[in-house]
């Protein structure tokens, strides 16, 4: 495969009237993870699917694999695993059988698909379940088939959109290390996600989308070090949030903040030391492009 497994250019796209991507470029090294990371209608189903053929664009140029989405989709799709929001689960057949008909129509042997089968209800931890139909499945159930589903093949590059939402912890660790494990097979991961743990955990590279533009890209650590170390919570008797400050966790920075902010609040006030979060990392980044914007 090319050095990059994804490259994009320039992509506009538009649903009617309302602009979605408003020139969205980024590049995607392959065999290393992508997240990108939005909120809720930012766009980035959008992306993915315009990524794997799904939706046409309407301006800018999309290589996957090395092939164009517009000219050559065959070769794209034939490169490439989705598993996404909708399920490619069929709700009649048991979680086992779903799985072995994706692996013979994959072109697995009976005896390959039968293993590989065993193999995937054992890591999604579906095995208790596997004679059960997919329609009695919990949504946690039903998404850890979809994505074992989504890994019967090995495909150079697979797209995975929000692959942990509904998934429990011990699921999530779970399928964590199996994305981990697909890189150092040589998989290229573009996943979408809404949470900045899971961006900190598997990417190499993070890109935050808002507004149709990425507005800021980097490693994990790149990202946080824009809203400093650590966060400061202060919450009143009833536990509300009355204030939240970032700092860099640094004794000197945390006393500042204290000291400032001291005599604005009653004694009884608690304070609260935290990691930033997703919030705290999109609100940072959001109100700065919207500043960067304002001031070009
Ligand atoms: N086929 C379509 N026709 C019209 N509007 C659409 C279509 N698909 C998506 N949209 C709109 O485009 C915007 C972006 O949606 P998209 O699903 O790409 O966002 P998202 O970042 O994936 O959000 P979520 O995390 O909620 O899935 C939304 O406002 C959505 O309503």
């Amino acid at each position: 495969m090319n050095q990059n497994a994804i490259e994009v250019k320039g992509l506009v796209k538009s649903f009617g009237k309302a602009a979605i991507l408003k020139g969205v470029n980024l590049t995607v090294p392959s065999g290393t993870i992508f997240a990108l990371l939005g909120p809720n209608g930012a766009g980035k189903t959008t992306l993915i699917h315009i990524l794997s053929t799904l939706t046409k664009l309407d301006e800018g140029s999309v290589k996957v694999a090395g092939f164009d989405v517009e000219s050559e989709q065959k070769e794209v799709k034939r490169s490439i695993s989705l598993t996404g929001q909708f399920a490619a689960v069929d709700e009649l057949l048991t979680g086992a059988e779903n799985l072995r008909m994706m692996c013979r129509l994959s072109g697995l042997s009976t005896d390959d698909a039968n293993s590989r089968t065993r193999e995937l209800l054992r890591q999604f931890d579906l095995e208790d379940a596997a004679d059960k139909r997919a329609k009695a499945y919990s949504g946690g159930m039903r998404r850890r088939l979809d994505l074992a589903i989504s890994l019967v093949t090995h495909r150079p590059v697979l797209f995975l959109d929000e692959p942990t939402t509904g998934l429990d912890t011990i699921s999530r660790r779970t399928l964590w290390e199996m994305i981990l494990g697909l890189k150092q097979q040589g998989i290229t991961v573009f996943l979408t996600t809404q949470y900045l743990e899971e961006a900190d955990e598997l990417a190499d590279e993070i890109a935050v989308i808002h507004g149709g533009r990425i507005v800021a890209s980097g490693t994990a650590d790149e990202l946080k070090s824009r809203v400093g170390g650590e966060v400061i919570e202060l919450r009143n008797s009833q536990d509300e949030l009355i204030g939240t400050y970032p700092t860099s966790g640094g004794l000197a920075d945390v006393r500042q903040v204290l000291n400032s902010a001291a005599h604005a609040f009653h004694p009884d006030t608690k304070i609260t030391i935290r990691k930033p979060s997703m919030d705290d990392v999109f609100l940072a980044l959001t109100s700065t492009a919207t500043k960067e914007a304002s001031i070009s």
